[in-house]
């Protein structure tokens, strides 16, 4: 049986940058799961790379067939918004593993639906002030930097990985993403025990 590790971290501790290494790395062979939204297509997307783009509808049959396995919906200036995650034709559990970025949230919604057996996390760290310094650095480089959402992000990490909501979920073991190639070896080290 394959494993579903998901990472899981604070605001720039890193989440997508191992991820992606993670992903890229042949020895591992961990699968990607595509997410779905509701929300348009943007201009430079492609259906099936960021998200499956499908309808209202469709969400509604795949709720009713019971592959929802998370989901999220967005109050936007556009209407309701919805990303959530899929049981769908593309995952094969019996012969792959997989990596995925998970909030708490997502985490356990995705423990009830998959099982403890299956689910796997990764929980990332990075100290404070270096986080939130990582954090400017990268919205600088932004068009429009928001600097406003980064604070307000900043600030609700405290209460959303609290130690009293981890502990809750069932995450003990952390990787401190100090120094990035020391930290993915690490982490390789640990999933390849599970494979
Ligand atoms: N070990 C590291 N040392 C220095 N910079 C790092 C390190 N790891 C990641 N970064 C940088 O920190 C920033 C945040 O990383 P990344 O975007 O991967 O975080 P994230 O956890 O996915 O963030 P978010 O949840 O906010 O989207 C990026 O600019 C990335 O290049």
């Amino acid at each position: 049986m394959g494993k579903i590790f998901c990472l899981m971290g604070k605001s720039s501790t890193g989440k997508d940058t191992i991820y992606k290494r993670l992903l890229e790395d042949q020895e591992l062979g961990l699968q990607r799961i595509v997410p779905y939204t509701t929300r348009p297509i943007r201009e430079g997307e492609q259906e099936g790379v960021e998200y499956h783009f499908v309808s209202e509808e469709t969400l509604q049959c795949l709720e009713q067939e019971g592959r929802v396995v998370e989901l999220r919906a967005y109050d936007t200036v556009c209407g309701v918004w919805k990303y959530f995650t899929v049981c769908d034709e593309h995952m094969n559990l019996e012969k792959e593993s997989y990596a995925v970025i998970g909030t708490l949230e997502s985490w356990n919604a995705m423990k009830r639906y998959f099982g403890d057996q299956v689910m796997v996390p990764v929980y990332v760290e990075v100290e404070d002030g270096e986080r939130l310094s990582r954090a400017l650095v990268r919205e600088r480089q932004q068009a429009t930097p928001r600097y406003t959402e980064l604070c307000r992000r900043f600030l609700a990490d405290t209460e959303d990985f609290s130690e009293e909501h981890l502990k809750e979920a069932g995450i003990e073991m952390r990787f401190q993403n100090d120094a990035l190639d020391a930290c993915i070896s690490r982490i390789k080290l640990f999933i390849q025990k599970y494979l």
